[in-house]
Formats: structure tokens, sequence, C-alpha cells
């Protein structure tokens, strides 16, 4: 590709975090969010659950994919993942690349009892005060767009607010970085970030790297039930499945059919 759509991403995400510490400032934000009464519902512990756990995506559309489904409803989609058996629900909140927003994490969360992860790009503290005042139960980590040191920071920042937190990583060198930080929860995702190749095998390819007390996940380019077989035979059985499901007719048999029921 020509354009890096990561960097793209980020730099766009330095400006908007700029624009909102101007509307609000950091130390306003970061005391709402300490103030914010908390029933988190608990992310990581429902994905230490044994058996088949789907973190079923809300997504309108990617850089990669264009649009995906733009007019969905998040709460009847949501009300759906849970019928279905979602064990948890990812949302969105990136306006520009992903059309997503602070109101679909809402309207999803208010809709179900699931514990519900803001999914973005997150680089700076001011998000994490914005995630717990918004009411996130996590927030995603990617190894790629941080330091080490941040990655460390950003993961003891999350804890303190009351959040859980997804570390994402693709190149076994990223685990490693994960790792080091005491990163519990990691996604392994299929597609690269910058070039967006997915390839599902790639996150079984790593499972046995991980540390023993690490809970892994697989993320992205699932589809199917044999896709989820061949990861739950490499040992992952956490999956972050988003267009597939967004794209199924009735996206509740779907999520009940990748389960084997
Ligand atoms: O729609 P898919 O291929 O099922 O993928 C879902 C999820 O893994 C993907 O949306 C994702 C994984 N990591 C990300 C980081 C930023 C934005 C999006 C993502």
């Amino acid at each position: 590709m020509s354009t890096d759509i990561l960097s793209r991403i980020v730099t766009r995400k330095q400006e908007e975090v700029a624009e909102a510490r101007k509307r609000v400032p950091e130390s306003e934000m970061r005391s709402r969010a300490e103030q914010k009464p908390r029933d988190p519902r608990g992310f990581l512990k429902r994905l230490s659950r044994p058996g088949v756990n789907i973190i079923a995506e809300i997504k309108r559309a990617s850089p990669s994919k264009g649009s995906i489904c733009p007019d969905l409803d998040p709460a009847a989609y949501a009300r759906q993942y849970e019928a279905g058996g979602a064990a948890c629900l990812s949302v969105l909140t990136d306006r520009d690349f992903f059309q997503g927003s602070f109101e679909d994490l809402q309207a999803a969360r208010n809709a179900v009892s699931l514990p519900v992860i803001r999914k973005d790009f997150m680089i700076s503290p001011y998000q994490f005060y914005e995630a717990a005042v918004q009411g996130a139960d996590a927030v995603l980590l990617i190894v790629r767009i941080l330091e080490p040191e941040q990655l460390r920071d950003y993961l003891q920042l999350a804890g303190a607010l009351g959040m859980d937190a997804l570390t994402e990583v693709h190149s076994e060198e990223e685990l490693e970085t994960a790792t080091k930080a005491g990163a519990k929860l990691v996604g392994v995702n299929n597609r690269n970030l910058r070039s967006f190749e997915t390839n599902v095998s790639h996150s079984a390819n790593m499972a046995s790297r991980f540390a023993p007390d690490q809970v892994a996940v697989a993320e992205s380019g699932i589809k199917t039930r044999e896709d989820v077989e061949n990861l739950l035979n490499a040992g992952i059985h956490n999956f972050l499945i988003g267009e597939s499901i967004v794209r199924a007719p009735d996206p509740a048999g779907f999520i009940r059919s990748l389960m084997g029921e």
C-alpha cells in the first residue's frame, strides 16, 4: 500500500484527542472518570470461562472493507448477539475510519448485560478517562502503536479505572513485548494493520507462544465454524469476530453455528 493507513489513523487520533481536550480539559475528564460510579461487567472474567467465547463486534465500516453495514442499529444488534450466546461485545468508537461513536457504545451496552470493549486506537491517557466515563468494561491496546513504557502505563491506568485491557499483537516480537509489560489478556490479530493482509491461521500458529497464565484471543477474518474449530484445535477458545457476524442475515443464529450449536 502506498499510504500507511495505521499511521494516518494515529495522526488523526492525535488531532481528535487535542480537539476533545479543548472541549473538556484532561483534568476535568480525569475527575469525571474517577468519580463515575462503576459497575464493571467483567470482560476478562467472562473470557476465562471454558468453551467457545465470542466477542461479537458492532462494525459499520472499516478502512479495508469500506461500508459493511452503515445503518445498523447498535442496540438491536447487541440484543441479537446476546441472544446468540456471545460472551462479550466489541464496539468501534473511531468515527473517521470505522463510522463508530460513543453513541454506539452506549446504545449497545444499555441494551444488554454483556461486558463491552471500547475498540479504538488508544494513544493518550485522555481516551482512558473517556472510556471510563462512557462505562466501557475494557479497552484495546495495540502494541504496534505504543512504546513499551506506554503499554505498561496504560495497562496500569486501565486497571486503576476499573477496566480490563485487551492487548493486541500481530508478530511474535510484539507478543514478547506484551508479555514483558504484564499483559494477561492478549489478542493476536490475523490482520496486519499495515498491509490489511489477513490469514486466519496466523493466531493458531502463534498459540504455542503464549504463557500459561495468559488468555488468548484470535482476532479478525473468522467466518466459518471450520475456522473456529481449527483455532480450538490450536488451543484458542476466545474469538473476536466482526464482519461475518454483521453481514449474517441472522446474527444470533450465525453466532450459535460458530459455537457449534
Ligand atoms: O471484522 P473481522 O475481520 O471479523 O475483525 C474483527 C476485529 O478483529 C477487527 O475489527 C479488529 C481487530 N483489531 C482491530 C484494531 C482496530 C480496528 C479493528 C480491529
